[in-house]
């Protein structure tokens, strides 16, 4: 079975304590992972070190960053690089977030840089893509998520395609409590599952885990989860709460 993905997106919320507070009430559960399971964690980089002190011993629970930087190293005040990201072990980055593409104007070409980088240094990224409102309202949305995909990752080998992960956030969704109906994640789901097919292989294409994001919250996980392309979410305001995340972990196929 294709790897099942709980993601928690905290942005940029909690203080270190309250982070502190919020995983260990998570961990407190003790959820077993199944082998294709994992739940993991893009904190905010101070936080890196003590969500992976946190998760250490524990089976398919990983840390992610929210960004890295589209260069290598060197004098780029404020920027993490995806080098520094591996040298504290970090697993995951997630990259491309609609925020990023909003608010720092992270284009199609650099977020293609970022994801070399985070594969150069064994890194997973979780990359993000997804239209506005009123791309969806004039239903040019498959081919504004097609174009997406197309200008930062379908350059990459068959090796490296399969070491992403897609993340799937229409932005109307996100924050608004408006969630995509299952049938709606599922359609653009199985869309981006076909173009991988279409320019790869369809045995890559099964392979690569897409996430859906956009007011996922323990009432809806199960249904958007069980929907055949749909391999988990990356979720923001409800993995802020424990008990909510809790139930979300708990929604993977
Ligand atoms: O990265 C997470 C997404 O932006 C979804 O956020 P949300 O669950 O608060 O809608």
């Amino acid at each position: 079975m294709r790897q099942q993905i709980a993601a928690a997106n905290w942005k940029m919320n909690l203080t270190y304590q309250q982070g502190e507070q919020l995983l260990d009430a998570i961990l407190k559960e003790n959820i077993a992972l199944a082998d294709h399971q994992a739940a993991v964690f893009a904190v905010p980089f101070p936080y890196l070190m003590m969500a992976s002190q946190k998760l250490s011993g524990r089976t398919n629970y990983y840390v992610s960053a929210q960004n890295c930087s589209d260069v290598k190293a060197g004098a780029y005040t404020g920027e993490v690089s995806a080098e520094m990201l591996k040298s504290i072990n970090i697993g995951y980055c997630v990259l491309g977030h609609s925020e990023r593409r909003e608010y720092f104007s992270e284009r199609n070409q650099s977020l293609a840089q970022k994801v070399q980088l985070c594969l150069d240094n064994g890194i997973t990224p979780i990359f993000c893509c997804g239209e506005s409102l009123s791309i969806r309202e004039v239903g040019a949305q498959e081919g504004f998520v097609e174009t997406q995909l197309m200008e930062s990752l379908f350059h990459f080998s068959e090796a490296d395609i399969r070491k992403i992960v897609i993340a799937y956030e229409p932005i109307w969704a996100i924050g608004t409590g408006k969630t995509a109906t299952a049938a709606q994640a599922q359609e653009m789901h199985a869309h981006i599952r076909h173009l991988f097919a279409k320019k790869y292989n369809k045995a890559t294409a099964d392979h690569i885990p897409i996430l859906y994001g956009g007011s996922v919250k323990a009432a809806n996980a199960m249904e958007l989860f069980h929907s055949p392309d749909v391999d988990g979410g990356l979720v923001g305001g409800a993995s802020l709460v424990a008990t909510e995340f809790i139930s979300i972990i708990r929604a993977l196929k």
